[in-house]
């Protein structure tokens, strides 16, 4: 890079960097986007770059892909209905051993001593009830507690969280990582929720990328879903993007994890990527 352009990169950044300092920021990283070790890697590097900077990170992250293996591996088979792993006792053993041992702690290796794993049983903070019998061990949010998630903020951690959540009899859940991303955003005040996936966007053809839809004003959503564009793993994401903007978060975005520096360029650049979602009296 010349060093002009680098110089107009910095003066790009600048009014954002401004924006975002203070700014608590949640980053749900998806498990289809988490493709090798070297993605992996640039993805908690930036988010270290992004403390570095004065914004406070929380990574939510989820891990379909890994716990697929791992059924997979101990022969349980495994059923998704509207996006959602059906749940059984064996099942959530399985989730609760992936996603909040095996992925969290990959993920907080890579964070150069910044990240703190947690999961959602700890300091009770995404206590659930089951969503529908039907489901199994599936959670349905009824109250998130951001304590210990702002105490390790204010001391300059990024806390990491698997979507393992429990009820008051520590019975575990599994949550869906991009519904429960957005109760944790809304439950702390987020200025931002952004959701990295393994797509570059909502996209009207999801096999054509040129069909990306770009902003979505929360109200078409029921349309998209009546006219079927909005299937399998992207029904939670785009509910709980409606529900972050619906309850005070000022922006969501869904952006495409596999771009190196995707959450940089998001973030820090006039090159907004991805799927907008915003609520037409709040948009600028
Ligand atoms: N209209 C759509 N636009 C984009 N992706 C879609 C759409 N409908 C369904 N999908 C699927 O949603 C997937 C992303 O959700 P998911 O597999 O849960 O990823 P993650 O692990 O990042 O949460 C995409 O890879 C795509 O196959
Ligand atoms: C209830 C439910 O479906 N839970 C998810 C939790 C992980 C997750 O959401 O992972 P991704 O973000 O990689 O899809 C599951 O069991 O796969």
């Amino acid at each position: 890079m010349k060093n002009e352009e680098m110089a107009l990169l910095f003066s790009e950044a600048t009014p954002y960097i401004q924006k975002y300092h203070g700014k608590t920021m949640v980053i749900k990283y998806g498990g289809n986007a988490m493709i090798n070790e070297t993605l992996k890697n640039a993805v908690m590097n930036d988010l270290v770059t992004l403390t570095l900077l004065g914004v406070r990170v929380v990574l939510v992250h989820g891990g379909g892909p890994a716990i697929n293996e791992m059924l997979k591996k101990v022969g349980v088979e495994s059923h998704f209905a509207g996006g959602l792993r059906v749940t059984d006792d064996a099942t959530m053993e399985i989730v609760q051993q992936v996603l909040a041992g095996k992925v969290n702690k990959d993920l907080v290796a890579k964070l150069r001593g910044r990240g703190v794993g947690l999961c959602g049983m700890d300091g009770q903070m995404l206590r659930c009830t089951e969503l529908d019998p039907q489901l199994g061990h599936v959670g349905e949010i009824v109250h998130v507690d951001p304590t210990l998630i702002s105490s390790l903020l204010d001391s300059g951690y990024i806390p990491v969280i698997a979507t393992v959540g429990m009820d008051d009899l520590g019975q575990a859940y599994n949550v869906n990582a991009d519904t429960a991303a957005a109760q944790i955003a809304i439950a702390l005040k987020a200025e931002k929720l952004v959701s990295m996936t393994d797509i570059a966007g909502l996209l009207r053809d999801k096999e054509d990328e040129a069909t990306l839809i770009p902003e979505v004003e929360v109200s078409e959503i029921e349309g998209y879903k009546s006219a079927g564009i909005i299937a399998g793993g992207m029904i939670p994401k785009i509910g709980g993007m409606a529900d972050a903007i619906y309850q005070g978060v000022h922006e969501a975005v869904i952006i495409d994890g596999r771009v190196p520096h995707s959450i940089l360029l998001e973030l820090f650049s006039d090159r907004g990527s991805g799927t907008r979602f915003y609520r037409r009296s709040h948009h600028e």
